[in-house]
């Protein structure tokens, strides 16, 4: 029996001037992402609107960011379930993260800067802010793309009107000699969708679904990828699927990667066009937020899946 084909992670070129929707380019494009978000739960976009020296200039905060003393990063706090500052974690000791609620707006960054900063500081707010708005242009893209090629665009304004925005900033130092190389367990987003950027330091891992695990390899600056959540897999009536995914670090650098999750105000329910006798339906509607706060209690985080647990049919 010969091996199986190593799987690699499909790549979509988001750069195209040209792509407007209704384009040739446009539906191609839908075609391609909505099958990678079936098939792999993710792809890569190369995508242009973050210019090399605003990626430098987001890395160079993120090592300023995370030189702050661990009493100043641990103010980093939300009312929400699981948005503030994670890490000093003994199981997993390489990763340190904090997170920015409504990045991708100024009030979101500068309420987060003045708590790390309290003088403020613009040369981190002001990339992350560009990076974070560009992030989501990105992500509506791609949330429209899905829309149409399931027919329900009459769907995207409400959705866009309910969708906010965490922009996760994570650091992986590198592994001590004898010590796990396990950046970040396997998991799935609970987000409706994450967009993840990181410095050329290798390390996320998919599992296909063929259980099958493969490294993201060759990314560039002006690489993104794309990864549906478990949101949009209940939304979609599991159509799109939600892959498991984890960190292993390799490499003698720190990893710097930043994640931008969409979550909803609200209800997120499958629409009733994705519903029939072929496909029951697999999800009953849910909070968003109550999904977090269930996943963020007690062992729930360890469930092989939380949202099926949670509100499965
Ligand atoms: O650092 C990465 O590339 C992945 C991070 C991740 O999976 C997460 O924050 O959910
Ligand atoms: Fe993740």
């Amino acid at each position: 029996m010969g091996s199986p084909t190593p799987h690699k992670l499909p790549i979509i070129d988001f750069t195209k001037e040209k792509l407007e929707p209704g384009s040739e380019s446009w539906l191609k494009a839908c075609k391609d992402a909505t099958l990678a978000l079936e098939e792999y739960g993710c792809f890569v976009a190369e995508y242009d609107k973050v210019p090399l020296a605003l990626h430098d200039a987001v890395f160079k905060s993120l090592e300023e960011l995370f030189d702050l003393p661990t009493a100043t990063k641990i103010q980093n706090k939300s009312s929400k379930p699981l948005y503030g500052y994670v890490g000093q974690i003994p199981i997993v000791p390489l990763y340190e993260s904090l997170g920015i609620d409504y990045a991708n707006t100024h009030v979101g960054l500068q309420s987060f800067t003045k708590v790390m900063w309290p003088n403020g500081n613009d040369c981190f707010s002001e990339p992350l802010l560009s990076f974070s708005k560009s992030a989501v242009e990105l992500e509506q893209m791609v949330v429209r793309m899905v829309f149409e090629s399931y027919g329900l665009e009459k769907y995207y304004e409400s959705h866009l009107d309910s969708a906010t925005y965490l922009c996760r900033v994570m650091k992986y130092r590198r592994p001590q000699v004898n010590e796990t190389n396990m950046g970040f367990p396997s998991h799935t987003d609970k987000s409706f969708m994450t967009i993840l950027h990181q410095n050329q330091v290798d390390g996320l891992e998919i599992k296909a679904k063929d259980g099958e695990w493969f490294g993201v390899h060759e990314l560039s600056p002006s690489s993104f990828v794309v990864m549906a959540g478990d949101a949009i897999m209940a939304w979609s009536n599991e159509r799109i699927h939600s892959p498991h995914h984890r960190v292993t670090m390799n490499r003698e650098k720190a990893r710097y990667s930043l994640a931008q999750f969409s979550f909803m105000e609200g209800i997120v329910q499958t629409p009733e066009e994705l519903v029939d006798a072929e496909h029951p339906q697999r999800f009953k509607p849910f909070d968003h937020l109550d999904l977090l706060q269930f996943y963020s209690t007690g062992n729930n985080r360890y469930l092989e899946s939380a949202i099926r647990t949670y509100c499965g049919v």
